[in-house]
């Protein structure tokens, strides 16, 4: 039975689509060691923020092939334990942007017209007017750090009540920033000169503790911080001094370095013009229906067999791209296969060349294919798209890729695989033709034209008379029925490579008894 765990609150529209498909259990606010004790028996994980899903978690599973985020930011999943043991991360890159673009613009009217605190003054019977006098964002300068769904938004909204917006994003082109009307700044000046600062960007290590002393100290004296993107990007310590000594003049705060919020926090001993909110830029009821189910589908789809619309730790391999290259990766990772067998011992670099009609296509995913393909007789389903990058880099295998739109001898264009390593330099060519059947067009550059089949017998030899009928007995002696045989030569009576296909595999002892046969100089058994 496919099981499904979630261990964070799921709209239930999500935790409906995944029935369909597996018993779904939750056990929300389980420990971590909790999960790293049964995560052994299942399939697929589904959280949302509130789960560590850690590398011990990670190889504690036996099944596990997908952990669905419901939301964006996956710095709660350590992909790369996930990656490397072919485990598909995914999320909902889109499903809670309104919804985090809303409650920043909701701080920053909050922390501009005082509403928490004089809401907490008035129910406390008082009826202070003159102490909770605001500011209003009309005209004011607002600088978005982090110009990608969220704060495009957030850019929007603003726009809308006329304020300046400004913005810095080293990704975005100065083009799409106009159309967003918003004027590129450097960082620096972008906190030297607003009004209000918002974070809309990841944490990396690149943007941990962005936002320290030296650049609050730099920002207007009334100047107003908004994070709704995530912890570890503000120096909180440095933010509770400079609110303290009124270094800036507010902050609001959905998301912080650890969660929940430790009491011992300095932000909880801040007085003044600070709003905190325990995470909350994603809990709408449209925004929280929208990432269960777009990765509840995903998740299904991937338990079905099927490809995910947004993986984290594929990329390149979007359904689309899966879907119309079906049949090329299924050639490159054939021919993947092919030449692991016929190179033998360790390869140190793969070339992969695209050559006439394959070049249109994108060729990440054929090289992923190909590298799944090779290392698949060594990690058998340990291998998988999602870690067969990983898994060659971590074998020292280098990818070269090369590109030949040159006319093709095949109309479809071909695909060319060679390897070097311990035993030499080998290659596999492969063509698709035209009913979309599949062709080894070439071994070792001598040129052949067989379907690939389970069980084949490649051999080098002399070309000379008597070697095919010698071969044919042997095999025939050990009961081994040949399919079809094709030999492929340079120049007549030199070297020569033959390709039988077979419906058995080869008997170990037997392949001592051809490499026996005079003229033959290899001889590899392949199964497919
Ligand atoms: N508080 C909450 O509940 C929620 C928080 N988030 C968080 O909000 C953040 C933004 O989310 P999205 O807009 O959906 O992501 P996105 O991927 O669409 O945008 C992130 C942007 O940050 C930019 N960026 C990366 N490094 C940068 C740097 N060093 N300086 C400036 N810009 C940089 C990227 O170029 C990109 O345009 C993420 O951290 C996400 O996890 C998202 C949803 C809800
Ligand atoms: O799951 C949540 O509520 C948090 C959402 C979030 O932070 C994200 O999507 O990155």
């Amino acid at each position: 039975m496919t099981k499904v765990l979630i261990t964070d609150p799921i709209d239930q529209k999500g935790i409906d689509i995944l029935s369909q498909v597996a018993q779904v259990d939750q056990k929300i606010g389980i420990s971590n060691s909790e999960l790293a004790s049964i995560i052994h028996d299942y399939d697929a994980l589904m959280i949302r923020s509130g789960t560590q899903v850690t590398g011990d978690i990670i190889n504690s599973s036996k099944k596990l092939r997908i952990i669905g985020r419901a939301g964006v930011g996956v710095d709660n999943v350590d992909v790369k334990a996930a990656t490397q043991k072919g485990v598909l991360v995914v999320n909902s890159p889109g499903g809670n942007t309104i919804a985090a673009a809303e409650h920043t613009i909701a701080m920053m009217l909050a922390l501009s017209r005082n509403i928490p605190i004089a809401n907490s003054s008035t129910f406390l019977g008082k009826w202070e007017r003159k102490k909770f006098v605001g500011n209003e964002l009309f005209k004011k300068k607002l600088g978005v750090v982090g110009l990608g769904k969220i704060g495009t938004h957030v850019a929007k909204v603003a726009n809308a009540l006329e304020m300046d917006v400004y913005g810095y994003d080293p990704f975005v082109s100065s083009e799409r920033a106009q159309q967003l009307q918003v004027r590129l700044s450097e960082l620096k000046t972008l906190f030297e000169e607003s009004d209000y600062v918002t974070l809309h960007l990841p944490r990396t290590s690149e943007t941990e503790n962005l936002v320290n002393m030296k650049v609050l100290k730099s920002m207007k004296k009334n100047a107003k911080l908004i994070n709704c993107a995530r912890g570890g990007i503000i120096d909180e310590e440095a933010l509770a001094e400079a609110l303290n000594n009124s270094l800036i003049g507010g902050a609001a705060i959905d998301v912080f370095a650890k969660e929940p919020l430790d009491s011992n926090s300095p932000l909880l001993k801040v007085d003044k013009n600070l709003i905190l909110t325990p995470h909350l830029g994603a809990s709408t009821r449209e925004a929280q229906e929208n990432v269960a189910v777009d990765v509840a589908e995903q998740i299904r789809d991937v338990l079905l067999g099927l490809s995910a619309r947004t993986a984290v730790n594929i990329p390149g391999l979007s359904p689309d791209i899966m879907d119309s290259l079906k049949p090329h990766l299924q050639l490159a990772e054939t021919m993947g296969l092919l030449i692991s067998q016929l190179s033998g011992g360790q390869i140190q670099k793969l070339e992969v060349r695209l050559q006439g009609e394959f070049v249109q296509h994108p060729s990440q995913p054929l090289i992923i294919a190909s590298l799944k393909g090779l290392l698949s007789k060594a990690l058998g389903d340990r291998i998988n798209y999602v870690n067969a990058s990983l898994e060659a880099e971590s074998r020292g295998i280098s990818v070269v890729e090369s590109k030949d739109e040159a006319r093709p001898e095949f109309a479809s264009g071909s695909l060319q695989l060679t390897t070097f390593g311990d035993n030499g330099e080998h290659s596999v060519a492969g063509s698709i033709f035209a009913d979309g059947e599949l062709r080894i067009i070439s071994i070792d550059q001598y040129p052949v034209n067989v379907s690939p089949s389970r069980f084949m017998l490649i051999t080098r030899h002399r070309d000379m008379p008597g070697i095919i009928g010698k071969l044919g007995s042997l095999l025939g002696d050990h009961n081994v029925n040949i399919a079809s045989m094709q030999v492929g030569r340079k120049i007549v009576r030199g070297e020569a490579v033959m390709v039988l296909s077979i419906d058995d595999p080869i008997p170990t002892n037997l392949l001592e008894s051809i490499l026996e046969v005079e003229g033959i100089t290899s001889s590899d058994p392949v199964t497919l």
